[in-house]
């Protein structure tokens, strides 16, 4: 399954963030997000995910097809880490969770309620959820917040291993995941605001 960007232009806040952005991701690939703070990465990634509209611009191939995991770990508190993925699992259709809970380590913590994890542990069950989902197309924001370089590495086998299925990723991140990918650099796709001079001499 493909996911084809074509000519997007996003906001955040009612504000132009990036525009003429067009790229595609195909299966078996990973591209990854690069660009500063608040150059509008999240806000690319939700809105490939169907979180927000787009401005205008053309996002294909990402219904149904998508499994994305934000900021948030998206857990559920008081349900043990075994009951988190079973839930997605219902969700998503899956089979079972003993794969996501082999790939991420999740063994020894399975009994365990979600709430009394660590931010470490809770971002590995968050991004365990990607297994339970059987998508093809994983969008991850900043998915290794928190985690250790073992855990990073477990997360890096784990897209591999997705890549190496058929599946694809596209994530935003600032560290090297060690992923034979390519790297898309968002910051040249900034939207053109009114330069402020512009702006003084239309309010003066
Ligand atoms: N809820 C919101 N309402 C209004 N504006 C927002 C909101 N969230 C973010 N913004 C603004 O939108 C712009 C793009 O933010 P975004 O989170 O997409 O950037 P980012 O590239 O992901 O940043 P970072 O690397 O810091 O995570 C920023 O200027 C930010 O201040």
């Amino acid at each position: 399954m493909s996911l084809t960007i074509s000519d997007l232009c996003i906001a955040r806040g009612g504000v132009a963030v990036l525009e003429g952005l067009s790229f595609s991701l195909e299966p078996g690939q990973a591209l990854i997000l690069r660009g500063p703070n608040g150059i509008g990465k999240t806000t690319l990634l939700r809105t490939i995910a169907g979180l927000q509209p787009p401005v205008s611009g053309v996002v294909e191939g990402g219904d149904e097809t998508i499994a994305y995991a934000g900021h948030s770990d998206g857990i559920k508190p008081t349900l043990t880490v075994a009951e988190n993925l079973t839930f997605w699992a219902k969700v998503f259709g899956a089979e079972g969770i003993d794969a996501a809970i082999a790939a991420f380590d999740l063994e020894i913590l399975r009994d365990r309620p979600a709430g009394e994890l660590s931010a470490g542990q809770k971002r590995r069950l968050g991004l365990s959820r990607m297994l339970v989902t059987g998508r093809p197309i994983w969008v991850l924001d900043e998915p290794t917040v928190s985690l250790d370089v073992k855990s990073v590495a477990m997360f890096a086998d784990a897209v591999r291993a997705h890549l190496g299925q058929g599946g694809s990723a596209l994530i935003a991140t600032h560290i090297d995941l060690g992923l034979d990918s390519e790297v898309l650099e968002v910051g040249p796709y900034k939207a053109k605001l009114p330069a402020i001079d512009d702006f003084d001499g239309g309010f003066l």
